[in-house]
């Protein structure tokens, strides 16, 4: 199983106190942002403080993603110049449209890769779409770069860009959701969702978090470290889920021995994609719960 990505904190580039903890909160990843949480004046400080932090604190396991201001703005080449050298695990490529917006982050990406001796596919994409042309284009821009580990959801933008405005059941955003994660299973990526704005509406944040789990999100983007624990137990696999997938491969086990095709548990047929659903629901436990699964039904 790839890296785990349920949560992953936003985290303002030009606040040095929350640089310098991020990683304490225990998200699977942090995102320092140059872009949209950064005011203009702050821009070139943020890009320095972001720089020097990267080259400073170690994170751990926490996977290390920046938010860049885009290529179409005056920040984004000297952003991408720093952050490449600072090299991050990730880059974040804010409101991407085109599959022509990526191939160009990937190609500069790797000329600075390549002036800098560092080795060439080091540093990895995540392309947020936050428009309607964006998600029309979601696919196409899935598929632009090897680089690419994740396509996210960008909602705030998204509604602007729509001329509506965010709603408690989310209505507005299945469209757009279930075209990003179409287009990250095609691909083969991760399919990240959206901020969920209200720090102090727990009850809102975990009817979204259930939504985008049942739909196939590989995780979420926070804003507050308040929100990390709510997520993870949503994204964590029950003990009950996790004893009747192992009774399916068990089940799955018993008829491969028998030499027989068609298996049943409980009565009820089980059927290929049921048995791979299990799989990978142990690999997800076995990677929370950092313990070998294998043990634990072999
Ligand atoms: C909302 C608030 C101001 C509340 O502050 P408060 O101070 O009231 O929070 P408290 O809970 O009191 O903090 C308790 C302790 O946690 C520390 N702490 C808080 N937040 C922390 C954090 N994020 N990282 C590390 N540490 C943190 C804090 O320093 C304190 O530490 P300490 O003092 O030591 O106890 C704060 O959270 C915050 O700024 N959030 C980030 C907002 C942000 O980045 N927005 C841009 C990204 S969205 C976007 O752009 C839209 C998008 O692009 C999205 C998409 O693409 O998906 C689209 O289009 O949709
Ligand atoms: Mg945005």
């Amino acid at each position: 199983m790839g890296r785990l990505r349920r949560s992953m904190l936003y985290v303002p580039g030009n606040n040095p106190g929350m640089i310098r903890d991020a990683h304490i909160y225990g998200s699977d990843a942090i995102m320092f942002d140059l872009e949209d949480s950064v005011c203009l004046y702050e821009k070139d400080a943020a890009r320095l403080l972001v720089y020097e932090a990267l080259r400073t604190y170690d994170y751990g396991r926490t996977e290390v993603v920046v938010r860049v201001n885009g290529l179409n703005t005056p920040y984004g080449r000297g952003d991408f110049e720093a952050m490449v050298r600072a090299k991050p695990d990730t880059i974040r490529l804010p409101k991407t449209e085109t599959p022509e917006d990526v191939v160009e982050a990937d190609q500069l990406i790797t000329q600075i890769e390549k002036e800098n001796g560092i080795e060439l596919g080091t540093i990895k994409l995540i392309a947020a779409v936050e428009s309607a042309l964006g998600v029309i284009n979601a696919y196409k821009i899935a598929m632009a770069s090897s680089r690419l580990i994740g396509i996210a959801l960008g909602a705030e933008d998204f509604v602007t860009d729509l001329k509506t405005t965010r709603s408690p059941d989310g209505i507005e955003l299945l469209a757009a959701r279930s075209q990003i994660l179409f287009a990250a299973r095609a691909a083969g990526i991760d399919a990240l969702d959206t901020v969920f704005s209200d720090v102090n509406d727990e009850e809102g944040f975990i009817r979204e978090a259930k939504l985008i789990k049942q739909l196939g999100f590989d995780g979420k983007s926070l804003i507050n470290p308040c929100q990390i624990n709510i997520l993870h137990h949503i994204f964590t696999p029950t003990e009950d889920e996790i004893q009747k997938s192992i009774r399916v491969i068990e089940a799955a086990k018993e008829a491969e021995k028998r030499g027989s095709g068609v298996i049943s548990m409980d009565g009820k047929m089980v059927d290929k994609p049921i048995i791979e659903r299990a799989y990978r629901l142990l690999k997800l436990a076995d990677a929370v719960y950092t313990e070998s699964v294998e043990e634990v039904w072999q």
